[in-house]
Order: C-alpha cells, then structure tokens, then sequence
C-alpha cells in the first residue's frame, strides 16, 4: 500500500450569508477558524489533497459533525484534535471548517478529514451540500438541552435525505461531564438509537470522555469497510460497547 501525504486544513473560502438564527447560539458571536473549505472540497480515499504537511496516509476518509448549534461539535473536534477544551464564551461557527488528523487503525495510516458544521439553522443549506461526499457521520446533542436531543429524529431524516445511503454513522450524547445540568438520561439516547439502529455513546468534549474513541470507531469501521479483509471481523457497536466508558469514570 502506498504512503500518501495528509493536507492540512487550509483557509480557501467562506461567505456566510446574513439572516437571523433559530438555533441554541442565536445571537452570539461567530468564529471562523483556520480550516475553512470550498463548497466543492472533497476528499476521497487514497486521493491525497495537494499538501505542505509531512504526515503520510494510505487511505483517507472524510468525516462530518453534525447537530444542533452549541452541542458542542467544535469542541469535540479540538479535544480530538489537540486534546485541549475550547473554554471561555461560547463562540458559534460559521458555514464549515475541517481539521486533518492521521490515526494508525492495525498498522494502517487512516486520514480523517473532519468537517465542523455550523449547527445554526442559517447555515443548513450550506452543510446540506457537504453531506453527499461524507463517509461518516457524527450526530451529535447536548444531554443538557433536550431541544438539541427532540431535534434528533429531524436530522436524522435529513441525513436520510442528503447523505449517502451506506454512509457511517454515531450518535453521541455530548457533555456527560455535566452532571448537574443533566436532563437528557443516557437510557433515552441509549433507546432512541436502538430504534434507529444507530451506535450510541456519551461523550465530553470537556473531560474527554469518549472522545478518541468515537473517532477511532468510525475509522475502524471506514477502514474495513474500505480494505474489506475476509478475515477480519469488525463490529463498531460492539467495539465501542466494549471500550466506552461511563460517567465519572477516570479515562478519556
Ligand atoms: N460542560 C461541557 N460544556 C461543553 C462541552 N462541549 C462543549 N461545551 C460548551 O458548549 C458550548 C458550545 O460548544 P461548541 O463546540 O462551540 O458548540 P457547536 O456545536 O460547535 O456550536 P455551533 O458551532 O453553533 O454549531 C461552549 O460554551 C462549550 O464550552 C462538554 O463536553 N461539556
Ligand atoms: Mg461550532
């Protein structure tokens, strides 16, 4: 298998168009962070992007956060990416980013290039024409805001609608660390993905619970399903059952 290199997130294009927002983040500030794509940026697997970045790959997948504005998808993605947590006032995102990350799944160097979608409702056209080239899909809600968990069902059926029909796909309970502000139970996340066969875990971006593991499942899976070894049997809800942790545990 041949070594590719990993691009790295680079700023091209991004105009957000004006209007006012309907989700959580209504009236907050917007961020635009270093890894802004053109509509039409795509990675494939095996086809490396044009790079000034050393860090080689043999085959890349492209992976998308999706979810209600402040569920915490930035977050998520900057603990997975520089095991840091955003703190501070919350600043939305704007239209889409992605950051680049090389992860070694059995002696195989998997590329995620993952896309950070903006949750709020004025940028939903913008997200829908990225769905088509996903590979995976994280869909996240908030356990402390049940809005963010009712909406569930509704971008599932948008997923439905603009992804791909195969594409992987995990539902995550996001911000488990907040045990106070809880009002979503991890049995009703746990039902509702049973019901749409979906994996499932709790996970904070805040203390890192799960975290790694949501994104080493999913390149476990992509990396199977790509490479489509006869011998190995992988099953990404019993991966993650088996290494999941629960709240008020000790690992990230
Ligand atoms: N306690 C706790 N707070 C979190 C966690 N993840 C994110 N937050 C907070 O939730 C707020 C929203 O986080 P973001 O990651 O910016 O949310 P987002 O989903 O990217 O929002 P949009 O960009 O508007 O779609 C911020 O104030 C974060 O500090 C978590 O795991 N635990
Ligand atoms: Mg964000």
């Amino acid at each position: 298998m041949s070594r590719k290199k990993a691009a790295k997130g680079k700023a091209v294009t991004n105009s957000p168009s004006a209007g006012s927002p309907t989700g959580k983040g209504a009236g907050k500030a917007a961020r635009s962070s270093p890894g802004i794509v053109q509509m039409n940026g795509v990675v494939h697997p095996s086809r490396p992007s044009i790079s000034s970045s050393s860090e080689f790959y043999d085959i890349a997948f492209k992976v998308m956060l999706v979810g209600d504005s402040s569920v915490g998808k930035t977050c998520l993605l900057v603990r997975f990416k520089d095991g840091a947590f955003l703190a501070g006032s919350f600043i939305s995102t704007v239209g889409i980013d992605f950051r680049n990350k090389v992860l070694n799944i059995d002696g195989v160097k998997v590329k995620l290039q993952i896309w950070d979608t903006a949750g709020q409702e004025r940028f939903r056209s913008v997200t829908h024409a990225y769905y088509r080239d996903a590979h995976a899909l994280l869909l996240l809600y908030d356990v402390t805001n049940k809005t963010s968990f009712d909406n569930i069902q509704a971008w599932l059926t948008e997923i439905h609608e603009y992804a791909q029909q195969d594409v992987v796909l995990m539902l995550l309970g996001n911000k488990a660390d907040a045990t106070h502000d809880r009002v979503v139970k991890r049995e009703d996340g746990e039902r509702l993905a049973k019901e749409f066969g979906v994996p499932f875990m709790e996970t904070s971006a805040r203390s890192g619970l799960n975290v790694e593991l949501a994104f080493t499942a999913v390149a476990k899976e992509l990396k199977h399903r790509s490479i489509k070894d006869p011998t190995e049997k992988f099953k990404l809800q019993e991966y993650v059952n088996k290494e999941m942790k629960g709240v008020g545990c000790c690992r990230s």
